[in-house]
């Protein structure tokens, strides 16, 4: 993944409407198809947004054995996606066989995307980490923790929040990705995110990639929100 992109999140529940919604854009864009759209929609949503030249972050956050991991990875990577998820709790084997099922899959010509390893939701807190999970160490620890794991099973990077991103250039340095979810402008409300960033803070702190939902697309205007916040990304603002 190049150029520090702004990543639109596709969650819309049918085919008609995020395609709808991305023809309103005159550029392409880089999106993202998660679990909403892919589970109703397939795989041939990501042919249809390919086709019109948008790149494609596809978020499935895979999460289970590693060999199941592994297999389901071999047939995602004929997508030809750009950039695609995993849970970094899974553990390092099933991080390695994801990379080993991609590789797999790759093969067959396909190029092999970026696999990055989501950390803590950007929806928890320190209270639920330790109150619900019953994780006693503090956040950003774990979050550094989950980093190196991924670093060393040989993920290209992770999803975090705004907030751990220069925590992680120390640790795993400035080639390993941080895309960081969680982004709302100034006069936006948080919803169900916890750790928020403005797409400013983000560019301040470094991140590699923003990932934005409700902000642009349930805006009045999603066009200006997409411009304002690319604005914003982009250090164009004061
Ligand atoms: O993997 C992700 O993209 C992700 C990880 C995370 O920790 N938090 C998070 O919000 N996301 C995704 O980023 C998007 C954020 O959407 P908004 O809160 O509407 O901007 C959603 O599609 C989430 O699934």
């Amino acid at each position: 993944m190049k150029n520090r992109p702004l990543i639109l999140a596709l969650d819309f529940d049918t085919r008609e409407k995020a395609l709808q919604f991305v023809q309103i854009f005159e550029e392409p864009l880089f999106v993202k198809v998660g679990m909403e759209l892919f589970y109703q929609e397939g795989p041939s949503i990501i042919e249809e947004l390919q086709r019109s030249g948008h790149q494609i972050f596809l978020d499935l956050k895979l999460h289970d054995i590693p060999n199941t991991v592994k297999q389901t990875m071999k047939g995602l990577a004929k997508l030809g996606v750009d950039l695609i998820t995993i849970h970094a709790a899974g553990g390092r084997d099933m991080m390695e066989a994801a990379i080993e099922g991609l590789e797999a899959g790759a093969q067959s010509g396909n190029k092999r995307p970026d696999v990055v390893a989501v950390t803590q939701l950007t929806s928890t807190s320190s209270e639920m980490l330790k109150n619900e999970l019953l994780i006693e160490k503090p956040l950003l620890e774990t979050v550094l923790h989950y980093a190196e794991n991924a670093k060393k099973s040989g993920m290209s990077g992770v999803v975090c929040s705004v907030h751990e991103v220069s925590e992680i250039r120390k640790t795993c340095g400035p080639s390993f990705l941080t895309v960081t979810p969680g982004i709302r402008l100034a006069k936006d409300r948080a919803q169900d995110q916890v750790r928020i960033a403005t797409p400013k803070f983000a560019k301040e702190q470094g991140a590699s990639a923003i990932v934005v939902g409700r902000t642009i697309t349930k805006a009045e205007d999603p066009v200006a929100a997409y411009n304002e916040v690319k604005k914003e990304w982009e250090g164009k603002v004061e």
